[in-house]
């Protein structure tokens, strides 16, 4: 396994760095960015995965999150992937909601998707396996984070991947994408309209229900202020799954807060103690 240096740079005693790879999976060249705490430097360190929303690439949480703090204190990797397959031979679509930098962290299975919108694949398997080969990485305790279509790609990656993330958490998720226009729109396309049997294996509140509560906490934080809240994220679904099943859930509004970065940098934190909780004991 190949890789390329971008660049890196010191940030809080550890290295923030960004680099390039080829991927089988998706069958182009993928950037991402790394946070090597300063505890890499002697030993293995646990990895947290932040998976991104529409139209992101690596680089919107890298700088704007602001989790490199946090991350050296408590001694965690962040790894900060792309939302999709990018590129001139990639298919795409003009709109900020399909195609490139619209993953949906699913595998496709529709004409003319299915070649290189594999990021389930990647994210689970393909960039993990790289990491460790590349860095001071413990390949046995990670976690898994992320906001909006990342919050999505977060939860149904946890729950269809139980004993591979320690725990879970996530800012303005999209918890049910076949029940609201972002997820209906893209499991379409990407999974084809008459598949909706296939929708579900996407859908975090449906694996829920068909495969139970998972023994962790999950973590989420939603802004009151979210212009999406209503129509495209819904919590309360999810929060109707967790109740249903007995899924152990922190649910928390966050009055005066909106979509944007300035939201997650808030709660940044709590979410880094969360994942560091459950990556240590
Ligand atoms: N209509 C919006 C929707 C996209 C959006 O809000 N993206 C969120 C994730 S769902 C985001 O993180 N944007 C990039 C940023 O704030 O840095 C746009 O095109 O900007």
């Amino acid at each position: 396994m190949t890789f390329e240096i971008i660049s890196e740079a010191g940030s809080f005693g550890g290295i923030q760095g960004y680099y390039k790879h080829r991927s089988a999976v998706l069958g182009c060249d993928m950037r991402f960015s790394v946070y090597q705490p300063p505890a890499a430097q002697h030993h293995d360190v646990p990895i947290l995965w932040y998976l991104s929303g529409l139209t992101c690439t690596e680089d919107n949480a890298t700088v704007k999150a602001g989790f490199q703090r946090m991350a050296s204190e408590l001694g965690l990797m962040v790894v900060c992937p792309d939302t999709s397959p990018r590129g001139d031979d990639v298919p795409n679509d003009d709109a900020y909601d399909m195609g490139q930098g619209a993953g949906f962290y699913l595998d496709a299975t529709s004409i003319p998707w299915k070649k290189n919108f594999r990021m389930y694949s990647y994210i689970r398997d393909e960039l993990p396996a790289l990491v460790s080969s590349m860095f001071a990485a413990d390949e046995t305790r990670q976690s898994i984070t992320g906001h909006s279509m990342g919050g999505h790609g977060a939860l149904t990656l946890f729950l269809k991947n139980r004993n591979k993330f320690k725990s879970v958490s996530a800012f303005a998720p999209i918890v049910s994408p076949t029940s609201c226009p972002w997820g209906q729109k893209a499991l379409s396309k990407y999974l084809g309209a008459g598949n909706k049997d296939e929708w579900v294996d996407y859908d975090a509140c449906a694996l829920l229900e068909r495969d139970g509560a998972a023994n962790v906490n999950i973590l989420i934080d939603q802004g009151l202020a979210d212009p999406f809240l209503q129509d495209q994220l819904m919590p309360e679904l999810f929060e109707d799954v967790c109740a249903k099943v007995g899924q152990d859930v922190t649910l928390r509004r966050q009055e005066g807060y909106d979509h944007s970065y300035f939201f997650i940098a808030s709660f940044i934190e709590d979410h880094l103690r969360h994942h560091h909780k459950a990556l240590t004991t």
